[in-house]
């Protein structure tokens, strides 16, 4: 799916009448297939921008055009076909405590289907071969039948990534799936998610904290800082300078625990690093 927006201002319907916009006169042009990862310190609008490209929050100025479609001139039917056609994983999934894991997997296909479509697959999971191979991706396949309120922090997340790869969508648009994931399972997730989403020629927008796992494995970088777009490059040309000005004063966000001589080693890394796909 080809997205572009021009000259965007959005707002949080929640937010204080006189609070800044959150997304400032941004332009954006996505094609269709591209794999996109959305870096900058917190509060610089990364979660924004993924609302205003699901069609969840409504820019205040503006245009945004989806497949050439633009949303907010759609009825009420067509906009829900058009978000059928995208799938959004949030940070913290939102997964039914009670739930059983295939059935939380499956929900990846409910924004393309009609009501009744969507309530007979609550309580008749029909596909368990594609949960299956969907939590293989992730190395999660054991977990299956287990009901959601039994599984950890990152198991949780890895379910609701799984739900990605059972959706029919052609927009992946995906906010921080690493935030509980140990290092070797964050490559893994990394991995699979960028070679599926290519091999099936989706367009994936992806916002992550981790610098250095945007840097290995995608190949647009968007900086995004205080709602405004800094810099929008092909990862190749991103230096440790350009980083060092989108986090500057929020350091500790890009180097975190790690040492600053390492990091800058892994802002010089072309290559991507090598992915350990059966790490148990
Ligand atoms: N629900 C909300 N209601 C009102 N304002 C909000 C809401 N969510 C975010 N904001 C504001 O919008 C701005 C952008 O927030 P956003 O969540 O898009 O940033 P982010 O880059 O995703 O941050 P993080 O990396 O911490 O998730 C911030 O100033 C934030 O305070």
């Amino acid at each position: 799916m080809k997205l572009q927006i021009q000259g965007i201002d959005a707002c949080h319907p929640s937010a204080a009448p006189d609070s800044a916009p959150a997304i400032k006169k941004m332009s954006l042009h996505i094609d269709s297939g591209e794999q996109v990862a959305l870096i900058g310190p917190s509060g610089a609008g990364k979660t924004t921008l993924l609302q205003v490209l699901s069609c969840t929050i409504k820019p205040q100025h503006g245009s945004i055009s989806l497949n050439d479609q633009k949303p907010w001139a759609l009825s009420k039917r067509k906009l829900q076909k058009l978000r059928g056609q995208l799938i959004v994983a949030p940070q913290v999934p939102p997964l039914p405590p009670r739930q059983r894991v295939i059935t939380s997997v499956l929900a990846g296909r409910l924004p393309a289907m009609n009501l009744m479509q969507s309530i007979k697959s609550l309580f008749y999971p029909v596909d368990i071969p594609a949960a299956h191979s969907a939590l293989s991706k992730l190395d999660l396949p054991e977990k299956i039948f287990e009901r959601v309120d039994r599984l950890s922090g990152g198991e949780r997340q890895r379910v609701g990534l799984a739900r990605l790869f059972v959706s029919p969508a052609k927009l992946w648009l995906v906010d921080e799936p690493l935030s509980a994931l140990d290092p070797t399972r964050a490559r893994q997730a990394m991995s699979a998610l960028t070679e599926t989403a290519q091999s099936n020629g989706i367009t994936l927008v992806c916002t992550l904290h981790q610098v250095d796992m945007a840097l290995a494995f995608f190949t647009r970088i968007v900086g995004l800082r205080h709602g405004e777009i800094e810099f929008d490059l092909p990862t190749e040309q991103v230096t440790p300078a350009m980083l060092k000005s989108l986090y500057s004063q929020y350091e500790h966000e890009l180097l975190g625990n790690q040492d600053r001589e390492l990091i800058e080693k892994q802002f010089e890394r072309a290559a991507p690093i090598v992915v350990v796909n059966n790490c148990r």
